[in-house]
């Protein structure tokens, strides 16, 4: 059993918390003495200039500022690669993988350790495109720390829970919620009640956000109240600790003589902050015809093209399927746009074999995809009442940017090369007559 955390709620409101009374100062946020002998810094994940819409920043007082460390140096490689990937080909196939085995009990693997890249875009250094991971874990990380120089990172666990210490507070996380750390927050995690897996969203890009809701109006999709960050926790623990810090594609160590969960005190915008995806208001058609799944956007982290996202997490949630004469499954397509996608649990309605939960499936700039051959067969002939889809909850990343499988993904046994013979039985039915 582990121990009720309590949250703030709101995305992106300026939050303020402290662990000890009166730790944050009243009325500015650098005083020339802070109360308790604190160490205030300021932590900021955008530009100082950036308009105040996109401004985020927070002040953070703790027992010592971060630059009380050592220095950096190189850590061992591992499979987290980083885009672009140089002499790495990136075929049009269609690609499936089955989930990465979760670790075994007479083996310790800690999140860093567990960390495999699946695909990568865009340009880290250039901060466009997203690297896409998958974690599995059954250990706790011990003393070492981690933070992403290259991206913010979203979470979307799979499988167990896990407690996930931060600069900012602990937060608590499961299957069916998300996370997101912002690029450069330290932490650590914590597997709670046996092993955990799940996928990872390395963002290069502009910060995720909440999408417009247009014509629909004030309220639906994902909801600002139901966005959840940690209240203010600290450690004052004077024992050696390591970072690890993803770097322009490569990982750097460096030590600490003391634990770096000590901000006592912190206000701000910028700070991790998780969201259950039970609380996602499913707008859907209620006349005709399958809506593209931008309707499902949850987060999107902006291109500088309008409309076209470096990267949209989309989730494919439960649901009722009213539409009359409509072929009710995703259509045939070909899309500009690349997508990955991953199945934390149950069925997906284009795929009902061979895409399981904890897999992953790729379709890239224009590599023609939908329902498989069976599942065109079964909705092209189905009665069409009112239908609740349970049992379900896919999401996708989708990006402008084509996405490159890595050296791993490409070769390794999970990959179900097979994958395209599941349009095998999509024969011609055109005989000329109506
Ligand atoms: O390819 C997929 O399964 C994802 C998807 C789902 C959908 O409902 C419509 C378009 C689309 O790309
Ligand atoms: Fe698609």
């Amino acid at each position: 059993m582990v121990n009720q955390l309590t949250y703030l709620s709101g995305f992106n409101n300026e939050h303020e918390t402290e662990a000890l009374p009166n730790a944050l100062p009243k009325g500015q946020f650098s005083p020339q003495k802070v109360n308790y002998k604190l160490y205030a810094e300021q932590f900021s994940t955008s530009a100082f200039t950036a308009p105040r819409a996109e401004n985020r920043r927070t002040w953070t007082y703790r027992i010592r500022p971060s630059v009380a460390m050592g220095d950096f140096s190189p850590y061992k490689n591992t499979q987290l690669k980083t885009g672009p990937q140089s002499n790495s080909p990136c075929p049009p196939n269609v690609m499936r993988w089955n989930p990465l085995p979760l670790p075994n009990e007479s083996s310790s693997i800690d999140f860093i350790e567990g960390l495999v890249t699946i695909a990568t875009n865009g340009d880290a250094n250039q901060q466009t495109g997203m690297g896409i991971h998958c974690y599995s874990a059954n250990s706790a990380m011990g003393n070492r720390v981690f933070y992403s120089s290259d991206g913010e990172m979203l979470f979307v666990p799979q499988h167990g829970n896990m407690e996930v210490k931060t600069e900012f507070g602990k937060l608590h996380l499961s299957a069916g919620e998300i996370m997101v750390i912002p690029r450069g927050v330290r932490f650590s995690i914590t597997p709670i009640d046996g092993a955990i897996r799940g996928y990872i969203c390395e963002n290069y890009g502009q910060s995720f956000v909440l999408p417009e809701r247009g014509p629909v109006g004030a309220n639906g999709f994902a909801n600002q109240r139901d966005f959840l960050y940690p209240t203010a926790w600290f450690e004052d623990v004077d024992t050696p600790h390591v970072i690890i810090n993803k770097f322009c594609g490569h990982l750097y160590q460096a030590p600490l003589s003391h634990s770096p969960f000590d901000v006592v005190a912190w206000v701000g915008n910028s700070a991790p902050y998780k969201y259950d995806l039970k609380s996602f208001n499913v707008i859907n058609t209620v006349s005709f015809d399958h809506p593209d799944p931008s309707i499902f956007t949850v987060l999107t982290s902006p291109s500088e093209l309008e409309g076209t996202a470096n990267v949209d997490f989309v989730i494919f949630p439960p649901r009722w399927m009213v539409a009359e004469n409509t072929f009710r499954p995703p259509y045939f397509h070909r899309n500009v746009m690349s997508e990955f996608m991953g199945l934390i649990e149950g069925s997906y309605d284009a795929k009902e074999k061979g895409f399981i939960p904890g897999g992953m499936s790729l379709h890239n700039c224009f590599t023609p995809h939908g329902p498989e051959a069976s599942v065109f067969e079964a909705a092209s002939n189905a009665e069409l009442t009112p239908q609740k889809y349970e049992n379900t909850l896919a999401f996708m990343f989708e990006s402008r940017f084509p996405i490159a499988p890595t050296e791993f993904a490409l070769s390794t046994p999970l990959r179900q090369t097979d994958y395209i013979d599941c349009w095998n039985g999509i024969t011609k039915h055109f005989d000329g007559k109506m």
